[in-house]
């Protein structure tokens, strides 16, 4: 048993795929190029054959045996003629065994009855039904075993009848025989050795396809982990929001946006209320489902435009693109207001969620987030010195409209 380099198993004798699933695939692959070769090989014997039928006119001239033979010949041409219409109608044909094998053995037992209606000229007979054999392995592609058939029939019926009808001495048979045999063990060889390239090709095929597919599937992978990375690598692991760098990245990206339409954004610094003692008192794992809740709280109440970054431990920062003071207070003033009237489950009635926050607006010609980030920040402090629970906008602490104190 032979084997293709990726393990498909090949007959030893006609070089085609055990498997038969696997030469039926093969024999699809190669469909159009072998139903090609086979219309080229039967265009070329019909042709022969009408050659060859005029060709005997001289020889013989308007004799029986002429006529004999020109209808034998027109029938084998008519038949190659007929094969070469149906494969390009259905080239699903070249593999099937008829009309194609018919039409062969029709034309083989036309080249062995020459010998009978024309004795005379055996000895150009034989050496065309030697190149008829190697024409029948080297141009009827992909059907060795039926060509091995075809060809022993030409062979074994040429030498039969020369041996019945013409007076030859031994020694021409042997000669004759000798040359035939040689026939076909060098096509048979040849074709043999092209059927096994041709499947080997197609597995090696086969081979880089599924390799290729591999590849790609670990492509796909790695981007998918890569973008999982980045994804991780910009989040905060607790609450699930950006972490300082991813924030700093998309706000300062959405600033300069606003600023080329020339629209206002907002900044506001978030902080949870004497969180240290809710930590104390309840547990560090509590205090992380605290902040949590307060994360997703934040996120419901913001636009999907708006930026939400944890950046402290009980610190929370959103920007607000296209948005004024104003509008910013009352968000957040809503925001302050849900945080405390939801109740915590894991916290004492008692014991109210609050949070303080700082908003500020960025200034026209400020390029970065840091200067209002900082002014949150002092908004923000100065709302805690003030009793916490409230929203304090920078540089307007005073101004009652915009001051909340205790809700
Ligand atoms: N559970 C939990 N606690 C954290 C985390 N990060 C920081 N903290 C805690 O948050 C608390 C912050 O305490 P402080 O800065 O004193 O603030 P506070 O107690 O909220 O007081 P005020 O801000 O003044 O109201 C500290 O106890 C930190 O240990 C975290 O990821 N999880």
């Amino acid at each position: 048993m032979r084997y293709t380099k990726n393990g498909e198993a090949m007959t030893p004798w006609s070089g085609e795929f055990t498997n038969r699933r696997q030469e039926a695939a093969f024999r699809r692959s190669v469909r159009d190029t072998t139903a090609g070769l086979l219309r080229a090989a039967m265009l070329t014997a019909a042709l022969l054959f009408l050659v060859l039928g005029v060709a005997d006119f001289p020889r013989l001239g308007p004799t029986d045996s002429f006529f004999q033979l020109l209808g034998l010949r027109l029938l084998a041409a008519a038949g190659c003629l007929l094969t070469w219409w149906a494969v390009r109608r259905n080239p699903d044909l070249t593999f099937r065994f008829a009309p194609l094998n018919p039409v062969i053995w029709l034309g083989c037992t036309v080249l062995i009855l020459i010998v009978p209606l024309g004795p005379d000229t055996l000895s150009t007979h034989a050496p065309s039904a030697a190149v008829a054999v190697m024409a029948l392995y080297l141009f009827v592609p992909n059907r060795v075993p039926w060509m091995v058939a075809a060809s022993l029939y030409l062979t074994l019926g040429f030498l039969a009848t020369t041996a019945l009808w013409v007076s030859t001495p031994p020694s021409v048979v042997l000669v004759q025989s000798l040359v035939l045999g040689f026939a076909n063990v060098v096509g048979f060889l040849s074709a043999r050795r092209l059927a096994r390239l041709q499947r080997r090709q197609y597995a090696s095929l086969l081979d880089e396809r599924a390799y290729c597919r591999r590849l790609q599937g670990e492509i796909r992978e790695r981007a998918r982990l890569e973008q999982r990375l980045r994804h991780m690598a910009g989040t905060d692991e607790l609450t699930g929001l950006d972490n300082r760098r991813r924030f700093f990245e998309r706000a300062e990206h959405a600033l300069h946006r606003t600023q080329r339409h020339g629209s206002p954004m907002t900044l506001c610094m978030i902080d949870l209320d004497h969180f240290k003692t809710i930590n104390d008192r309840y547990g560090h794992a509590v205090g992380d489902r605290v902040l949590v809740q307060v994360a997703g709280q934040c996120r419901r109440h913001i636009r999907d435009i708006d930026i939400i970054g944890r950046i402290g431990g009980e610190e929370f920062v959103i920007a607000f693109p296209d948005t004024d003071l104003g509008k910013a207070l009352d968000i957040n003033e809503r925001l302050r207001r849900c945080i405390e009237a939801t109740p915590t489950l894991e916290l004492d009635v008692h014991e109210p969620l609050s949070v303080t926050i700082g908003i500020a607006c960025i200034e026209p010609g400020e390029t970065t987030l840091t200067p209002a980030l900082h002014r949150a920040d002092a908004a923000l402090y100065r709302g805690k010195a003030l009793g916490r629970n409230r929203v304090m906008v920078h540089g307007v602490e005073d101004e009652p409209r915009l001051v909340v104190v205790d809700g």
